[in-house]
């Protein structure tokens, strides 16, 4: 092949991981992009990349860790962009569509402390970082007694932070320590009734141009058919809730063997005093009518206070 297939991401540790493995699936898939340079990996620096240090709120907007990488999509100087999908806005740009979602790891959330072997155990008053508001939100719902501040960084500087004692705990993505291959350090991980994850929390999706049947026809081959059905049913979610990233969503949707889904989802205040729970069950087929009715009535019961301006 003359061109080579250029997949466009963000530099971060993680970021590299997953373009990396995309390519080795794409690489597995089709023979003509075994060869070294048959794909390149094209590094986009993003708007959520340059912020580091302030957290996700006070920079405010959607699309932080994907609109360059969008952009450099629609203008053509990439062929696909790997995005963990829990970081894309709930509507794509026009002219851009993911068909394509790799299979989901373990969507959990690790818990780290080395005061503590739980969050349940942390004493009182202990201090946990988190800049996510749907990490907070269920932490001072179980725990009122906590204290949350935010940290933001990548894993080892977070780990140094609770080394240093900056803070007792804090919480992970269970999916991006495994890709890292960093699951060493984890103190426990937290089931999803005590921590319900955030939307496609631990899938990798492929976005491309909707009219590259090319490349979308690379990708038909990686496309897991169950991760595509469960986050479907968990972005119609989010579209139904308008989903704000300033307003705690946590949603899991699961898949059995015999075809049958289920739903659970909840909102909350950022301060954890309300969570607003529900739960939904049908058939694969029915994902995103499952997700927005779930979303709408979650919506319909949510006041006013928490939708943060
Ligand atoms: N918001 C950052 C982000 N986006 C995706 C992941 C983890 C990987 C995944 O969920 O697929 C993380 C880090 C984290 O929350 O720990």
């Amino acid at each position: 092949m003359s061109n080579p297939l250029r997949i466009g991401t963000r530099g971060s540790p993680l970021a590299l991981a997953q373009a990396h493995q995309t390519r080795a699936r794409l690489a597995a898939a089709h023979a003509a992009l075994a060869a070294p340079d048959a794909i390149e990996i094209v590094v986009i620096k993003t708007t959520g990349d340059r912020i580091q240090d302030r957290t996700l709120m006070e920079a405010g907007g959607k699309g932080l860790f994907t609109k360059e990488i969008e952009e450099a999509l629609t203008a053509g100087s990439i062929d696909l962009a790997v995005h963990s999908m829990k970081d894309v806005p709930t509507w794509l740009p026009d002219g851009l569509e993911i068909r394509c979602l790799l299979p989901r790891e373990d969507p959990r959330d690790a818990f780290f402390s080395e005061i503590a072997g739980h969050l349940d155990d942390l004493p009182e008053g202990a201090v946990v970082g988190t800049a996510s508001l749907r990490r907070q939100a269920q932490v001072l719902s179980r725990r009122p007694d906590l204290k949350v501040v935010p940290i933001r960084g990548n894993v080892e500087t977070r780990l140094r932070k609770l080394a240093a004692g900056e803070v007792d705990a804090t919480m992970l993505a269970l999916a991006g320590l495994r890709r890292l291959d960093m699951t060493d350090r984890i103190t426990a991980v937290l089931e999803t009734d005590i921590m319900l994850p955030a939307v496609a929390q631990g899938a990798i999706g492929i976005e491309t141009r909707a009219g590259d049947d090319y490349t979308n026809g690379l990708l038909v081959a990686l496309n897991c058919e169950e991760t595509f059905i469960r986050v479907a049913a968990e972005r119609a979610l989010l579209a139904a809730l308008d989903g704000s990233c300033r307003t705690p969503i946590a949603a899991l949707a699961q898949l059995d063997g015999t075809g049958a889904l289920t739903l659970e989802a909840l909102v909350a205040d950022p301060a954890g005093s309300r969570v607003l729970r529900t739960d939904r069950s049908g058939s694969a087929s029915d994902a995103e009518a499952l997700g927005r009715d779930a979303g709408e009535e979650l919506k319909s019961l949510m006041p006013p206070d928490f939708f943060v301006p």
